[in-house]
């Protein structure tokens, strides 16, 4: 093993020489001052002690397997929304000492509550939404006497991650069936009429049921959209959220109040013993899937390092073990670069203009030969490589040539892109045809919910072979790294000048220079570098 003191050196010199590589005059030049800043930041990890034999001792950073939290994770998930349905309106008339039939006064029903999704920073997953799977807004209150309006349903937000895509499977319109109601009541007989009837009409309290079938009721008042109702997305719902949101966005309104009776006050119907029933709310069953899991991924071989890098880099307390798949789903980590107090020490603007304070990382269970195949963890794995922006290939330079493990992960990478190309050309037109969600007939009757687990197409994402890309070289406090790591950088410099060809074999795969950056995930030695290139690379 190198002395803490060579170590050091090695890194040191290593770093210097990757900076060259990483950082574009033109950035230089354009922001003088970011690259000092973001220099600012520093892990606060203290490096793991040494004890005698030459092992590490017990840290943080080299936990036993037993310490770890298992953070629930999930990527897709399918929810009901029930928008609240609207109160009742009310039937009840004035009565006062010397006014013993006075007019009708009967309040308005509330509306119902609506439902609102906002994507925030912070969050990611979508577990505790998929968890609860049905979300149900606020019934608006019924009216009452002496002309007081029922209060408004309570309205339900929903946050969820940066980087969801919202797909629309299945929806049940109350407001549509309602003019389909009208046009029924008008043309419907005998026990048909009187069962409409009693759909929308109420009738004083205290009278025979049998008046729905002899007395004569008015027009029913036209079906009106309301503003907020006008605000929601057109059908079919498809939204891509990605980016921070700062104010929610409606997704169902809720419905309308029925009406009290005094709306129907007329030379026909002086005291009308009649008010309309609230309408109900909307149902709407939804696809919510990550697009964007984080902003890096780490993808490496077993037992690379990867979850060790991870707790360097981030709080988290992903498992860690000296043996193959440790790690058996995502770990989401989140690397923040300001001083915990709002201000930022590393800024970067994102393409947006805004101020990059933190981003994410994911450590994704190790990749295996034939991953593409599905072999391993497999396309689970790959379906999570393919949702972050950068990829970091995780090599450990203790266990074998580097340059090997690099080309046999982009080898899987490489065949997935492939695979999913020819899958893309194969279903482009069924894609189409499929993806038209089943709006309700006109039965009405609201059953008929359709599974939660009926699959829409695959979400088209760009190539994995497309995004940018660096690799992090682990364990170079192991004996006899060095020229592994050197062999490593002569490749990428290989690379870089197009001497060789890119190790994916795909045409559109992406090119600039990738660097190399050397650690020691287990003594947090090496990693300030790494937010400075994933930042670069965020934003390149
Ligand atoms: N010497 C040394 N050992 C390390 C370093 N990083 C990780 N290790 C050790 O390597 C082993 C594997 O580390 P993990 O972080 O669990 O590796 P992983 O890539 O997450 O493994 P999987 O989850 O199985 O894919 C553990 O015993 C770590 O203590 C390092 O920088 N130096
Ligand atoms: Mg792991």
């Amino acid at each position: 093993m190198l002395s803490v003191r060579g170590l050091s050196g090695f890194l040191s010199q290593a770093v210097a020489c990757t900076r060259q590589i990483v950082l574009p005059p033109s950035k230089t030049q354009t922001s003088p001052s970011s690259s000092r800043r973001i220099r600012r930041w520093t892990s606060t990890l203290v490096p793991a002690p040494q004890n005698g034999d030459g092992g590490y001792e017990e840290s943080r950073l080299n936990p036993p397997p037993e310490s770890y939290a298992l953070t629930p994770f999930q990527d897709k998930c399918s929810i009901l929304l029930h928008a609240g349905g609207g109160g009742h309106g009310c039937i009840s008339f004035l009565r006062e000492k010397f006014i013993p039939e006075g007019p009708p006064n009967g309040g308005d029903g509330g509306s119902g509550g609506s439902i609102f999704i906002q994507a925030v920073r912070g969050e990611t997953s979508l577990h505790k939404i998929a968890r609860k799977r049905q979300y149900k807004a606020g019934r608006g209150k019924n009216g009452q006497g002496k002309a007081r309006g029922g209060q408004r349903g309570d309205d339900l937000l929903i946050t969820v991650p940066v980087g969801t895509v919202i797909r629309e499977m299945w929806r049940h319109d109350p407001m549509d069936e309602a003019e389909h109601v009208w046009y029924r009541l008008k043309h419907a007989e005998g026990d048909e009429k009187t069962k409409q009837r009693r759909e929308k009409w109420l009738v004083y309290p205290g009278m025979p049921t049998s008046v729905f079938a002899t007395a004569e009721f008015p027009e029913l008042p036209p079906v009106t959209k309301s503003s907020l109702v006008m605000m929601q997305p057109p059908a079919p719902i498809r939204l891509d959220l990605d980016e921070h949101m700062e104010t929610p966005m409606l997704l169902a309104a809720g419905a309308s109040g029925g009406v009290g009776n005094p709306h129907f006050t007329s030379p026909d119907f002086p005291r009308p013993k009649f008010a309309t029933k609230g309408g109900d709310g909307m149902r709407l069953l939804l696809q919510l899937e990550l697009k964007l899991l984080a902003d890096v991924g780490l993808v490496g071989l077993p037992n690379a390092g990867k979850s060790t890098l991870l707790r360097a880099l981030s709080n988290s307390r992903a498992r860690v073990g000296s043996w193959a798949f440790t790690t058996l789903q995502p770990n989401i980590g989140t690397v923040i670069l300001d001083d915990l107090k709002g201000k930022p020490t590393a800024p970067n603007l994102t393409k947006g203009g805004n101020v990059r304070t933190r981003f994410t990382i994911a450590d994704i269970p190790g990749l295996v030969e034939d991953a593409h195949l599905d072999k391993g963890l497999g396309l689970d794995f790959l379906r999570h490589v393919e949702r972050s922006a950068v990829l970091a290939f995780t090599i450990d330079l203790s266990a074998g040539d580097a340059v090997q493990a690099l080309k046999s992960l982009w080898v899987e990478v490489g065949e997935y892109d492939m695979r999913n190309d020819a899958d893309f050309n194969t279903e482009t037109e069924e894609r189409h045809e499929q993806w038209r969600p089943s709006v309700s007939d006109l039965s009405f009757d609201g059953e008929g919910v359709p599974s939660f687990e009926e699959e829409l197409p695959a979400l088209p994402l760009p190539p994995v072979s497309s995004k940018p890309w660096f690799v992090v070289a682990t364990k170079a406090d192991l004996p006899g790294t060095e020229d592994n790591y050197q062999r490593l950088q002569e490749y990428l410099a290989a690379l870089t000048r197009g001497d060789v060809k890119h190790p994916s074999r795909r045409q559109n795969a992406w090119r600039r220079r990738p660097v190399a950056v050397p650690i020691s995930g287990i003594r947090g030695e090496g990693i300030d570098r790494i937010p400075e290139v994933v930042l670069d690379l965020l934003d390149s």
